[in-house]
């Protein structure tokens, strides 16, 4: 059996030999001549996967390593027989830690609370909902908007986009990306949305980029210097508009979800779904895999305030490290995914062993993500 992985999928040779021959390629583009005689494909989104691709191919399963499935023609797959699976959730974690760095940064730059500022969701799925837990265990109001699970009977309370526009201090995007249909995403953010903006607000798209219209985004900011923005996703990647990055707060190459813990949970969760498909079921527990953190434990004394988290998250994984790098080399052909390739070693929170005398810090780390526990000071 001959298995195509993308290179960019770490312990995808480990696994996948298990069943077969393992050969890692690019994914931007895939090398025709290696799908030729391919039974299964496995990609990460930079991977556009149609008929064009696969259609007088041999492959019969594709796996796609990440969250999001906008590059893959699901109907396609369906159609020619070819079996299918992405990783629901496998990054969540990684995009909620940078949405916190890049607000924890922000705060402190701009010397305020996030306890005093609310934060309006929309997409409330595997990131949006963690992230919701995880502001609300700061003590950070929420108004979430997710019409899909809205009009599916879900409890939210879910409110509607206009609504969370006008009240939200800040706004993070974490749909996916819909072209059509009842619940399109494309454009949601258009320059209507970002016009009604509240003053000084937070505009955060870590999901997909087409999501903001980044063309009225770059015209908005042009007229208003009030509004803060991080940008992870771009319209288009990896050709992002290059004014834009100069105007935006926080510009990364779409390394939210890129902890270790995400990617190896993707390729993980690939893998599981395919040694089902071939009828070998295996699963693989995470810890196996992954090497120990960098930061192995830290003591803190005493309560934790805004100040104190802020050093904590960045201590794991500070947003800046990928920002700066992005603004060096944005100019240049290649280099947004050559960032990607080559990303530097991130963990998340829970790598972090915090041991407080502070019970209530304790508590509130455990429930923010970290691995805390609390021995009394003697
Ligand atoms: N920047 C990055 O590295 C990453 C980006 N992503 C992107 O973020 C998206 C969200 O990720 P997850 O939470 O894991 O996906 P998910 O599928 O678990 O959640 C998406 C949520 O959005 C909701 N939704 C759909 N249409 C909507 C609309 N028109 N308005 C408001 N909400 C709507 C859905 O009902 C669902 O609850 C992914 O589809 C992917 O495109 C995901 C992981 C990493
Ligand atoms: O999971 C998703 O959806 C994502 O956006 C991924 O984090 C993107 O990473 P690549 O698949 O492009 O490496």
């Amino acid at each position: 059996m001959k298995i195509l992985v993308d290179e960019n999928m770490p312990y995808a040779r480990e696994l996948f030999s298990r069943t077969g021959d393992v050969v890692a390629v690019p994914g931007r583009p895939i090398p025709q001549a290696e799908l030729a005689e391919a039974d299964a494909l496995m990609v990460r989104s930079v991977t556009k996967v149609n008929e064009a691709l696969l259609g007088d191919k041999s492959v019969k399963f594709v796996g796609t390593a990440t969250a999001g499935t906008d590059h893959i023609d699901e109907a396609f797959l369906a159609r020619a027989g070819i079996g299918f699976s992405a990783a629901p959730g496998c990054n969540a974690i990684a995009v909620v830690e940078y949405v916190f760095s890049s607000l924890l940064l922000l705060a402190e730059r701009d010397g305020f609370q996030l306890t005093d500022r609310v934060v309006g969701i929309v997409g409330v799925g595997n990131v949006g909902a963690r992230l919701q837990k995880r502001l609300e265990a700061w003590g950070v109001r929420t108004l979430l908007c997710d019409p899909p699970r809205a009009d599916n009977g879900e409890d939210g309370p879910f409110r509607r986009l206009e609504e969370v526009v006008a009240k939200a201090d800040v706004i993070t995007f974490h749909t996916p990306l819909f072209k059509e249909g009842p619940y399109k995403t494309y454009h949601l953010a258009d320059e209507t949305l970002l016009n009604a903006l509240k003053p000084n607000a937070i505009l955060i798209n870590a999901c997909r980029g087409p999501v903001v219209d980044n063309a009225a985004l770059l015209r908005v900011l042009g007229q208003r210097d009030d509004l803060s923005v991080v940008l992870d996703v771009w319209e288009p990647e990896p050709d992002l508009s290059l004014p834009l990055l100069e105007q935006v707060d926080i510009g990364t190459a779409h390394i939210a979800g890129y902890t270790l813990e995400g990617k190896a949970r993707g390729t993980t969760q690939v893998f599981e779904a395919w040694s089902r498909f071939i009828g070998q079921q295996q699963q693989v527990a995470l810890d196996t895999l992954l090497p120990p953190p960098e930061f192995g434990r830290i003591t803190l004394h005493g309560p934790l305030d805004q100040a104190t988290l802020k050093r904590l998250v960045h201590l794991v994984y500070d947003v800046r490290r990928d920002d700066a790098p992005l603004r060096k080399v944005a100019a240049i052909a290649g280099e947004f995914d050559r960032l990607r390739k080559q990303y530097q070693e991130r963990r998340e929170w829970s790598s972090l062993h915090v041991q407080c005398d502070d019970a209530g810090a304790a508590t509130l780390l455990q429930k923010l993500g970290f691995d805390a526990v609390y021995h009394a000071a003697r």
